[in-house]
């Protein structure tokens, strides 16, 4: 049962091969076996999954049939659970229950899928390597010794060992393409606004969307159609209605026109990583498209204009977790001060510690017009880059990640090298526009990711793209051994 994706599943739950309580409970039972290992779960709701799954399972003796009525998923640990702990990976949220629902948490639900719990995560959703949660280093299935990518590390380790169907995650500067591409799985990061942001607990919030982690693209398009659509509660989310994921994934690609960015194929590039990518670029010719080489020309500065943006939101948003209204706090404070001082120092670790900082000194007076408002104007710069070369292609294509996926603690004494990892993914996020990574081959048996990138809301062009490729191509299909 683990093998099967989450389209699969809905067939068989439809022509009741098994129940959904059946399929949760041998997914409960291999994730008591297998997780272990690999760490990718913080905590296992299985009360709450059981109750879920005899609940599909009821809705559907009543007559309902919806694609993800029974479906077994898990949701990165920032997204808020009602009475279950969401801990954004942090010790300052070890202790954090919500009081309510995050609406892709709640909508999900409502579609009826099972939660089977929380995924790990890096802190605060900061890290590409899963090293930085507070409950340990998520390992990476396709070789333990190595990282799966980060920061929805859980979610990513959790899909590719067949422990789950899918999951979701957020993107900030690459946390769901980078390790959907180090674990060979397919990752979307909506437009910004596409995905509601209530209940996710913010990151840097002009860049933070949420999105799915699943095998397919056809199973991204599931999971997008229930997460996606415009939500009161959320300022930034996006009153446009919803395409038909499911029907465009089968859009033929003749007269696609991809654009290659030279600034993706430079130096910094791993060779055979280079030819992965134009792998995948020969199979897309010959479903139809043609191939233009474009340029991105400011995206040299995307890396550094990110690493203040980021960290400067980063530093607003998480002066909330001040040892006051919840969360961790220190013991015996001998005044107010000592109190916020004590409760973040021991709260937070290294890396989180390390950006609120930076971004606290970028937005202090006299400093934020020299870094802040600067790296705003380069962002702008990064997005009309990509509206003037959408005027010539319809998507963008180029690696996800420079490299594979790299050693366990390999980069812990050196955070620089691990934001340059980031290189390919975060000018979607500063420009806002949606991009998907998906399996294209294998190197050394580690797995290598091809990112597409396209116009606002064009979701569906990219799942088309993505599915289209998995139709002529195996890579996706393959599992790491052992799982
Ligand atoms: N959150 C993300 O999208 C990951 C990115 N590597 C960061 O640390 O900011």
């Amino acid at each position: 049962m683990h093998q099967l994706t989450l389209a699969e599943i809905a067939r068989a739950l439809a022509a009741k091969q098994f129940s959904a309580e059946e399929l949760t409970r041998s997914l409960l039972t291999r994730i008591q076996q297998v997780d272990p290992q690999l760490n990718s779960f913080i905590t296992v709701t299985e009360e709450q999954a059981i109750a879920q799954a005899k609940a599909a399972d009821a809705r559907r003796a009543s007559g309902e049939s919806g694609t993800l009525l029974g479906a077994p998923i898990g949701h990165k640990d920032l997204f808020c659970t009602q009475g279950i702990r969401t801990s954004c990976g942090s010790k300052i949220l070890d202790n954090f229950q919500a009081p309510y629902d995050a609406t892709v948490v709640e909508r999900l639900s409502a579609a009826g899928a099972v939660s089977l719990g929380k995924l790990n995560m890096d802190e605060f959703a900061m890290g590409s390597a899963n090293e930085s949660s507070y409950y340990g280093a998520v390992k990476n299935p396709w070789d333990m010794s190595r990282v799966p990518g980060g920061s929805s590390g859980g979610s990513a380790a959790a899909v590719a060992a067949r422990l789950l169907p899918a999951a979701t995650g957020s993107d900030t500067g690459g946390s769901i393409r980078q390790p959907a591409a180090l674990t060979n799985l397919t990752g979307l990061k909506p437009t910004y606004g596409r995905v509601s942001r209530w209940g996710m607990i913010a990151y840097a919030s002009s860049l933070d969307q949420g999105g799915p982690i699943a095998r397919t693209a056809e199973d991204c398009a599931l999971m997008l159609g229930a997460m996606a659509g415009f939500d009161p509660k959320d300022s930034t989310s996006v009153d446009q209605p919803l395409d038909d994921y499911l029907a465009a994934l089968e859009k033929p690609l003749s007269g696609l026109r991809i654009g290659l960015p030279k600034e993706y194929f430079g130096s910094g590039l791993d060779a055979k990583i280079a030819d992965a990518v134009m792998a995948a670029v020969e199979e897309l010719k010959k479903l139809g498209a043609t191939v233009k080489d474009i340029s991105l020309p400011n995206m040299q500065h995307a890396i550094p204009s990110y690493y203040v943006i980021a960290p400067a939101e980063a530093s607003s948003n998480l002066s909330r977790f001040d040892g006051v209204r919840f969360g961790y706090r220190c013991e015996n404070p001998v005044d107010l001060t000592d109190l916020y001082k004590r409760s973040r120092a021991e709260g937070f670790g290294d890396e989180v510690r390390r950006r609120i900082m930076v971004g606290t000194y970028a937005l202090s007076a006299g400093y934020y017009d020299a870094y802040y408002l600067k790296a705003q104007k380069i962002r702008r710069l990064i997005k009309n880059d990509f509206v003037s070369a959408f005027e010539e292609v319809d998507v963008i294509l180029g690696p996800t990640t420079p490299n594979l996926a790299w050693k366990l603690g390999e980069k812990n004494n050196d955070p620089v090298s691990a934001y340059l990892e980031d290189i390919y993914t975060i000018t979607a996020n500063l420009a806002g526009i949606p991009g998907i990574s998906m399996p294209a081959g294998f190197i050394d048996g580690l797995p290598v990711g091809v990112q597409l990138l396209a116009p606002y809301f064009q979701e569906s062009r990219l799942l088309n793209v993505a599915h289209k490729y998995q139709q002529v191509i195996e890579w996706h299909k393959q599992a790491p051994s052992g799982f």
